[in-house]
């Protein structure tokens, strides 16, 4: 039985479709479900194994990318997406995906241990891109390999893929907070350079100037992911126009949907 995987549209929404291949490409039952059909009871999150934001422009990035997919997830569906969370079910965003799950308080989540955050207890956010435009180009990939994402540890190669986003820098809100993300295991990923070196905050390696090069992050669970970088738009092996190995992005699919298997 392929795991099935719910991918969230919302208005704006625009890399659904690719998701959806590459979860199919991985082994898994991929559902694109618009977030309407959820209000209206048509479809339950608790009814997949494996919960999906997508990128894309939610709402028109109205109020800050992500923020108003947020909302919807904190207004109509806090209690149920909670419990998906405390369910141990993996959940990935992707780029706007990320943005929204950051903003709505489940990515990193509260630090201190206490169940799932919060939009109110927010330690960290992306925000505009440290040149003040729009940044698309390919990047390297690394995951770190204390991340508490068990399921990344499969990756143990360079992923090569693109970013495209205006609000990729993530920036946390003090010191203090960094220091406990890297403690704790929560960073997942950093932009690194062909040999899988730290980008050292050195653009356009690190494309938005997000904080020790920090490309994504998971929950203290484990189960719940983000990045900015799209993996799905490089999911098949192609010759490397700058020359690495980086693998292509199906690896981090096929490790997400063998996780549940
Ligand atoms: N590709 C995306 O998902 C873009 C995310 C968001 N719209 C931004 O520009 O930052």
């Amino acid at each position: 039985m392929k795991p099935s995987i719910l991918i969230l549209h919302a208005s704006g929404t625009n890399r659904d479709q690719e998701a959806a291949r590459a979860c199919e490409l991985a082994g898994g039952a991929p559902e694109i479900v618009h977030i309407n059909q959820l209000r209206r009871g048509e479809r339950r999150f608790q009814d997949y194994q494996i919960l999906l934001l997508p990128g894309g422009f939610s709402y028109g990035d109205a109020l800050g990318a992500g923020t108003r997919l947020a909302l919807d997830l904190h207004v109509y569906f806090h209690d149920e997406l909670h419990a998906f969370v405390e369910s141990g079910k993996p959940v990935l965003g992707i780029c706007n995906g990320f943005q929204a799950l950051v903003k709505a308080g489940l990515l990193p989540g509260p630090l201190d241990g206490t169940g799932n955050g919060d939009m109110a207890t927010r330690p960290a956010t992306l925000t505009e891109n440290a040149r003040g435009h729009f940044e698309c180009r390919w990047v390297h990939l690394a995951v770190n390999p204390q991340a508490r994402a068990g399921w990344l540890a499969a990756l143990d190669e360079l992923i090569f893929c693109p970013v495209a986003h205006g609000e990729g820098n993530f920036q946390v809100k003090d010191e203090a907070t960094l220091a406990a993300l890297e403690a704790e295991g929560l960073v997942a990923f950093r932009y690194v350079d062909q040999g899988g070196q730290p980008a050292g905050g050195q653009y356009p390696l690190n494309p938005n100037g997000s904080v020790a090069d920090i490309a994504g992050i998971c929950n203290r669970a484990g189960n719940v992911v983000g990045l900015m970088p799209h993996p799905e738009d490089h999911l098949l092996p192609i010759q490397n126009p700058l020359g690495s190995p980086g693998r292509s992005g199906l690896a981090l699919f096929q490790a997400l949907v063998a996780s549940v298997q």
